[in-house]
């Protein structure tokens, strides 16, 4: 480490498992490789990772563990449950800038000029959503207060996809200075890429392999040279035989020279053993059973010591303590194999090493042990306890940190109908003692039971009962039940209905209503309970007045509910300033009405000018001044036809068109009906919808 007055400058990765070794190393190489003047250093859990490296600072970190790892399962990378790690970086004070790079990445040129940089922390865009920054590259100065604040983040699992990038872009939102995408290349398959790639492709600082597949996993006949990706994994490639792997390399056609053991390049068997196609193992090994929870990886000093154990037992520990790990030994499996097919369909064959077990072959060695023997062995019992199952009283709450909600009681349906929001508290009691029928007594005490029930729930109407007992032909059956319909008998129901006809009644009423009549204030449309007219459906006539109907019986009319309505004149109080029914002569109110109309028209024909009119004529002693017609007025004044009623007198006005100065007849409109509905400016009602119900309407409505 680093002390004194001048703080120092660092490259630095992070290695959490063994599995990306090869990717560090390749990362240091070529950094190195381009001429690099800074140091490489790389933070290493020393729990799971063996000491194999080429950087000059080797730096132990505790792991940070994600204890909330839900979100990673949303980019289907459980296995970064330990990124958290990364925030170490900021407490590694001793440096005065440090460009951290992922272990996943190559450089094509040393890049230096960050360490410049004058920001705090500088980053390059996520090609998943480029207004987040990508963690795998980032110029940072250490600081413990962006430490401590990421740290409480981490304790608590804030992260929007459980790893490092999620908090990191929570914690730093938009402050960080944007590099270019060049110093954090990630391959893609968006249609804008290979253009853009071969654009930019000579200005490619650093290539990132983000997502699960990493280049040394795949192995080197994933690539096919044809493409960015295949580009940049090729480049990759380059440096790891450069350095590992010189004198094997693929041929134009994708072949493999035969290999043979203890020749497959210089790299350490560990870093062999995670590059897919490179193990060739003269020596077996197997991981410790016991291993306490996965994540450790093997060490070469495990190899040696374990050397000559069975290969079976080995892959099978691998299934079922490693699942991340699966595909890496897998790998390892098939490249014992004598024969591997190749994507282009070619084979080629590799020298198998001697002191392996060829299962295609031989059969097991003598000393190895069974096959499954590493599987756990867990015994379930049958339940014997015979006590009835008993709920508990509370369930636990749901874990918090699952990354779906779980709706709250407090999340109800929205409501839909007005009475759901607001409720009135049940006012209606059944009486037990069942009232005594209106409709023609029961005949058989079965009849009487049935009917109880049915005064006893209104909307219950024993329709069954009654089909059931087969009715005479007399239609007795029919008598002898309940006729009463609960439309007729629930009041909420009642004034429900009510409500909308009156909706109705008085929308029309705002079509027929004049303008200053409409604005009286009187509340006669709003009728008081005792009022309010039947608004049965079944209100028939009695059933001696009307045919006979067999399907419609009469209503039976409900004597404590009904008992206003039947003497509803009498208590009608009369209504003032309204004519008595023989006084009326509806013929001559319409003539008077049509006539005031067409004064009126007229009137307004007149006044509503500019208002300099001198002359004026006179209809029914009132005056209508002279003024100026719109424009386009003319012909109709000019063909208007003669009054034809009231008083039958033309009436002349002098047009003050400026082009057309005849003398035109205005007559009274013949329309004898009502005048015009509405006032020039006014809106006319196309809705039948009204805006809003009225407060008595809510009263009703909700009740
Ligand atoms: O088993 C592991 C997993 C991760 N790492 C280290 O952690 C880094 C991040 O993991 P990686 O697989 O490279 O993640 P990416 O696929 O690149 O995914 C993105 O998401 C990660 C989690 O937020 C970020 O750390 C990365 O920078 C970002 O590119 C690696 O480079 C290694 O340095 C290990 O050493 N061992
Ligand atoms: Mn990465």
């Amino acid at each position: 480490m680093v002390t004194g007055t001048k703080k120092e400058d660092v490259y630095a990765s992070l290695l959490l498992t063994d599995t990306y070794l090869p990717g560090a190393l390749v990362l240091a190489h070529s950094l190195r490789d381009a001429g690099t003047t800074k140091k490489l250093a790389i933070l290493v859990t020393p729990d799971t990772v063996s000491t194999e490296t080429v950087y000059d600072y080797v730096i132990y970190v505790d792991r940070i563990r994600n204890g909330k790892p839900a979100n990673l399962f949303l980019m289907n990378r459980p296995d970064l449950h330990s990124a958290f790690t990364k925030i170490n970086l900021w407490k590694q004070t001793q440096f005065r800038k440090i460009v951290y790079i992922d272990a996943d990445v190559v450089a094509y040129r040393a890049v230096d000029e960050l360490f410049d940089l004058p920001h705090a922390f500088s980053a390059a865009p996520d090609i998943g959503w480029p207004d987040l920054f990508n963690t795998g590259v980032m110029a940072l100065t250490p600081n413990m207060g962006d430490y401590y604040a990421m740290m409480a983040m981490a304790e608590r699992g804030i992260s929007f996809d459980g790893a490092d990038q999620g908090l990191l872009n929570m914690h730093f939102g938009n402050t960080y200075n944007r590099l270019s995408f060049t110093y954090n290349v990630t391959p893609s398959a968006h249609y804008q890429y290979v253009p853009a790639y071969r654009h930019f492709q000579g200005s490619i600082n650093m290539v990132h392999f983000i997502g699960a597949d990493k280049p040394w996993r795949q192995g080197r006949e994933s690539t096919t040279d044809a493409g960015p990706f295949d580009e940049m994994t090729g480049r990759w490639w380059a440096v790891y035989d450069r350095h590992y792997h010189k004198e094997v390399g693929p041929d134009r056609s994708g072949r493999r020279k035969s290999l043979t053991p203890g020749q497959a390049g210089h790299a350490p068997s560990i870093v062999q053993h995670f590059v897919k196609g490179e193990y060739n193992p003269t020596t077996r090994y197997v991981v410790p059973t016991g291993e306490p929870n996965g994540q450790q990886s093997p060490t070469p000093s495990q190899e040696e010591h374990q050397g000559n154990q069975d290969h079976v037992a080995h892959s099978g520990d691998h299934h079922v303590h490693h699942e991340s790990q699966d595909h890496i030994h897998q790998e390892e499996h098939t490249s014992a194999e004598p024969k591997v097919t190749n994507e282009s369909g070619g084979a080629y064959t590799e020298t198998l090493p001697q002191t392996g077990w060829d299962a295609q072959r031989s059969s097991p060695p003598t000393d190895s042990g069974p096959e499954a023997a590493n599987f756990p062995r867990t015994h379930y019992e049958m339940s014997r306890d015979t006590s009835q199952f008993q709920a508990p009283d509370r369930y636990p709450s749901p874990p918090s940190n699952m990354w779906y909600s779980v709706p709250s009681e407090r999340d109800q349906p929205k409501s839909v109908f007005p009475w759901e929001n607001n409720a009135p508290r049940p006012t209606r009691v059944f009486a037990e003692n069942p009232l005594a029928p209106v409709t023609p007594a029961p005949k058989s005490p079965g009849e009487q039971r049935r009917h109880v029930v049915g005064r006893r729930n209104p909307l219950f109407t024993p329709i069954g009962p009654a089909i059931r007992t087969a009715p005479s032909p007399g239609g007795t059956a029919w008598n002898s039940l309940n006729q009463s319909n609960a439309w007729d008998e629930i009041p909420q129901i009642n004034r429900y209905v009510d409500s909308m006809q009156r909706h109705r009644r008085s929308r029309s009423q705002i079509l027929a209503a004049s303008p200053g009549r409409s604005t009286s204030g009187e509340r006669q449309e709003e009728p008081s309970e005792e009022r309010r007219g039947s608004i049965k459906v079944t209100d028939f006539p009695t059933e001696d007045d009307r045919p006979s109907l067999p399907v419609t019986p009469a209503p039976v009319r409900r004597q404590q509910f009904w008992a206003n309505a039947d003497d509803n004149g009498q208590q009608l109080p009369a209504a003032e300033g309204v004519p008595a029914q023989d006084e009326w002569d509806p013929a001559a109110q319409l003539q008077k009405l049509a006539k005031q109309q067409s004064e009126v028209l007229l009137e307004k024909l007149g006044a509503s000018g500019t208002g300099q009119s001198q002359e004026s004529i006179s209809v029914d002693g009132k005056e209508i001044p002279h003024r100026p017609l719109p424009f386009g007025s003319e012909d109709i004044l000019a063909e208007a036809p003669e009054l034809v009623t009231g008083q039958t007198t033309p009436r002349t006005v002098e047009s003050r068109s400026p082009s057309i100065s005849t003398t035109a007849t205005i007559a009274v409109p013949s329309y004898q009906g009502p005048g015009a509905m509405f006032e020039k400016g006014e809106d006319y009602l196309t809705q039948d919808t009204p805006a809003q119900p009225t407060e008595e309407d809510l009263d009703v409505l909700q009740t």
